[in-house]
């Protein structure tokens, strides 16, 4: 029957999983890490996709395409940059009956595909600045437990690659391009984040820094958590063991990058890839790179965000439907003229710009319909019975918070286009409410270890010293894992002279979030 059989805040795992099933976004396949993407979920990708390609042409970054296949020789040119990730890499080794001689690696990034041939088009500063991005998939051949959207091993991403002659341009569109994140989050998904720099030793290893936006999801970190249990479930015993032990385990604590970053390399790649290039006054110089990307991972967690027991909540901007109308039969009314409001509602709004569609299916009762599409997560339902045509209103249901209210047919478009800003505004602020209810300032160890076993997130004045972070993390591992910095907030508190670090008691320098990760 209809409905979800797990709840979100007992079963967290299950009840994801069996939303983005349910909800018509994902279909299992037959390899494992692998989903089918429905176009419950492409249309939520292109709406997406058509903003921030229209914002990176504002920018002049072009767009490209490079192969999939990747040479061994090239793939490899700079070991620290792969090392550690190599298990990772997928490889092509037969065509047909024959092995191949060389083995080829599917891209799981594109630096070490692209910036060969960077070091060839660079040539003069006039080459400069090179900008390019490419919408894609990559493969990365993960092997802890696979999750729709959040950890798949092939992935659609875009991924922007630039080189300019000075630092300074570079670090000037790191912040731009992570701007445009946090209005896909915030704008598109209604999903508040945090805006920061990523530790030294939790940036990318291969740069210079990393800057992400970041969700501090206190479930986001649950499905790691989860997945980590599953594997412990022959241990534990039964699954009411697991869940008596994932009650407490359910964290509110944030976990990482939720898939969108945005990196300075500095000129480490330049380094290792020879791009060049003879400046003004005819010197020869290195170039200043950045590499920046989102994948379809930031999908996964504005479901985790949104979502609720009745399955997926969708933001208006992203839904593909904003509303859907609804014939309610009331005994032997004739049903032409419901069917005839019906189609006219879903005109009036199309034409202004609305997503609607009139679902009049006739083997499916009213209340059928409505659980369907609150499963798929549409933002406004639209009822029309008898009663609503002799009062010439139509009656619409929020899905966010299920108010309802009677609308005149002649105000729908303006009523319905303020409805859906409202449905945006109030995702949004119960996501913000939720997350900073998820975080606790901590000035001491103390404080902060027990921040930590109460699930939450932590700001926490630090000394920015990487061993005090490795002394933490040792320092915090237990059986849920350990803590760890998530980001450095570019809006910093106010850090009062003599304020010490929470870990070391040196004196502190920044405020930093700090989660568990296991
Ligand atoms: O995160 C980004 C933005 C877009 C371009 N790439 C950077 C860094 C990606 C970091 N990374 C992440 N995962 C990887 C997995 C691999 F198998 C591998 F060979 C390399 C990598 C790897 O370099
Ligand atoms: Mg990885």
């Amino acid at each position: 029957g209809l409905g979800l059989s797990k709840k979100k805040d007992e079963n967290f795992g299950e009840w994801y999983s069996e939303v983005v099933v349910n909800s018509e976004m994902i279909e299992y396949y037959d390899i494992s890490g692998c989903y089918i993407l429905r176009p419950w979920t492409i249309a939520i990708w292109e709406t997406m996709q058509a903003f921030f390609d229209a914002e990176i042409k504002k920018m002049k970054i072009k767009n490209c395409y490079f192969p999939l296949f990747v040479s061994p020789g090239v793939l490899e040119r700079e070991k620290d940059h792969i090392e550690g990730f190599a298990p990772e890499v997928a490889w092509v080794t037969k065509s047909g009956k024959s092995d191949l001689e060389v083995p080829i690696a599917i891209r799981p990034t594109s630096e070490t595909v692209m910036y060969p041939y960077f070091a060839k088009w660079i040539r003069g500063h006039r080459d400069l600045p090179l900008k390019l991005n490419q919408w894609c998939n990559v493969v990365r051949w993960e092997f802890s437990n696979p999750t729709p959207f959040i950890r798949s091993r092939e992935f659609l991403w875009q991924e922007g690659h630039t080189a300019f002659a000075t630092k300074a341009e570079a670090d000037v569109e790191v912040l731009e391009i992570l701007e445009l994140y946090r209005r896909i989050y915030e704008e598109y998904m209604a999903v508040p984040v945090v805006k920061g720099k990523k530790s030294e030793n939790e940036k990318f290893a291969g740069g210079l820094y990393t800057t992400s936006v970041e969700v501090l999801d206190m479930f986001f970190m649950y499905i790691y958590m989860y997945n980590l249990i599953l594997l412990l479930m022959p241990l534990y015993g039964e699954p009411e063991d697991i869940n008596s032990c994932m009650q407490a385990f359910i964290p509110n604590t944030g976990r990482g990058v939720q898939g969108a970053t945005s990196h300075c390399l500095g000129q480490n790649f330049a380094k290792m890839f020879e791009i060049n290039f003879e400046n003004e006054n005819r010197e020869k110089g290195m170039v200043w790179q950045n590499s920046w990307a989102y994948s379809t991972r930031t999908i996964g967690v504005m479901v985790m965000v949104h979502g609720d027991d009745k399955g997926l909540v969708l933001p208006p901007k992203v839904a593909a439907i904003q509303a859907i109308v609804v014939p309610v039969p009331y005994k032997n009314t004739p049903m032409e003229e419901i069917y005839d409001a019906c189609s006219k509602t879903v005109d009036t709004l199309t034409k202004a710009g609305i997503r609607a569609e009139a679902d009049i299916s006739d083997n499916q009762t009213p209340g059928w319909k409505y659980s369907h599409w609150e499963m798929k997560g549409v933002p406004l339902r639209i009822e029309i019975g008898p009663k609503d045509l002799e009062k010439n209103q139509v009656r619409v249901v929020r899905r966010d918070n299920s108010a309802k209210e009677d609308i005149p047919v002649s105000n729908l478009v303006e009523q319905v286009q303020d409805i859906l800003v409202k449905i945006h505004e109030n995702l949004f602020n119960v996501a913000k409410e939720k997350r900073d209810a998820s975080i606790k300032v901590a000035k001491t160890w103390e404080e902060f270890m027990e921040a930590l076993n109460q699930k939450k997130m932590i700001l926490a004045p630090w000394c920015d010293e990487q061993a005090v972070e490795e002394e933490v993390k040792k320092r915090t591992k237990g059986e849920i894992g350990a803590a760890k910095s998530l980001c450095t907030p570019f809006e910093q508190p106010e850090l009062p002279e003599g304020t010490l670090c929470f870990a070391s008691g040196k004196p502190a320098k920044k405020w930093t979030y700090w989660g568990r990760s296991y």
